[in-house]
């Protein structure tokens, strides 16, 4: 029997100790603020960068979005960031990915305040995750959000195989950096692996963030394991489904994420969470 991962309800529990952070906060006279930078008309990105808004002001916020066009030049971009940086309003910057070709996203990701980068981009904080560093700072919110929904579905990485199929810095690396410092044995794959499908059907834990829709299979899974699926893909039909193709998956996968409804509200949820902490720590990146 495959257990669905119910993204949403994790979601709602996450979202839930985000308001009550909010409230503690504002008796002190402090809202968390967050400002979101979009560049272009991507049609995706409009429609996350829209939940984001909407889930920060529904939470007692203060949320911006901040809408430029497809050809802002880079320091147009830069000034708009050092703005930020010096709002005491605003606690959290995310600069939505992708950006036009213009922009040298690296370089922009340098710029935000290492204490705002509500991303866990920059490399002081990337640098703190491969240490495992002791003490506050944020992590990318698509694999910490991941994290907790493991923790509450009551998979501890420890002594597990693991598997992470993608190594972007926005979910691969970083997943896999925080299943090693929750002591799984861990596997990065991607485009350039030789018989992926192998590597995969080693994993207990296996995390598919690659943008090809159903990618893996029921056949790649080893029985029993546990399959979270970050794709936000399109089928022949125009239809949002993963990377992993849910229906062959069932009755292999002892767990699984459902797409829609498994990472991307947890994605969302961990984005809020991230804001209070950042409007809440003082040790926060220096
Ligand atoms: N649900 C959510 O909250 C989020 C969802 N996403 C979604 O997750 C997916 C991945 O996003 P992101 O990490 O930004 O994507 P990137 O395009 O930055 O990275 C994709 C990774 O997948 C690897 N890859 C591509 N094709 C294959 C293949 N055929 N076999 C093995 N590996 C492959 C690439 O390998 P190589 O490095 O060799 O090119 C790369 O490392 C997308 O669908 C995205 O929309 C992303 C962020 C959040
Ligand atoms: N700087 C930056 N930070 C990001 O965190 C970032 C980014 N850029 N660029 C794009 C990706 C993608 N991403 C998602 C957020 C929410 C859902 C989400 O809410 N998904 C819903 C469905 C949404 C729908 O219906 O289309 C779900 O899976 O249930 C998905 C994907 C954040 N990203």
């Amino acid at each position: 029997m495959t257990k669905i991962i119910d993204g949403k309800a994790v979601a709602k529990k996450v979202n839930a100790q985000t308001a009550t952070a909010v409230a503690e906060l504002a008796a002190q006279g402090i809202q968390p603020g967050i400002a979101v930078i979009i560049v272009g008309d991507d049609a995706a990105s409009q429609i996350y960068v829209r939940n984001k808004n909407r889930k920060a002001t529904k939470l007692g916020m203060h949320s911006v979005v901040r809408q430029l066009p497809a050809t802002t030049s880079q320091d147009e971009l830069l000034a708009i960031i050092a703005a930020y940086n010096a709002d005491d309003s605003i606690h959290g910057i995310l600069v939505q990915s992708p950006l036009p070709a213009q922009i040298n996203e690296p370089l922009i990701t340098m710029a935000i305040d290492p204490k705002k980068d509500v991303d866990g981009f920059h490399p002081t904080n990337v640098g703190k995750l491969i240490t495992n560093f002791p003490g506050n700072y944020p992590v990318a919110n698509t694999p910490r959000g991941i994290m907790t929904m493991l923790a509450d579905y009551g998979v501890d990485p420890a002594g597990k195989t693991a598997v992470v199929i993608g190594r972007s810095t926005i979910v691969g690396k970083p997943m896999a950096a925080l299943l090693t410092n929750a002591n799984a044995t861990v596997t990065i794959a991607h485009s350039k692996t030789a018989d992926l499908k192998a590597v995969a059907r080693t994993a207990d834990i296996l995390v598919v963030a690659t943008g090809i829709a159903h990618l893996i299979t029921g056949a790649d899974i080893k029985p029993g394991a546990t399959v979270i699926d970050v794709g936000m893909d399109r089928d022949e039909n125009g239809k949002l489904v993963g990377d992993v193709d849910f229906d062959s998956a069932q009755g292999i996968a002892g767990l699984i994420t459902p797409v829609p409804g498994g990472v991307g509200p947890m994605t969302i949820a961990t984005l809020m969470q991230t804001t209070v902490e950042l409007a809440k720590w003082s040790d926060v990146s220096e």
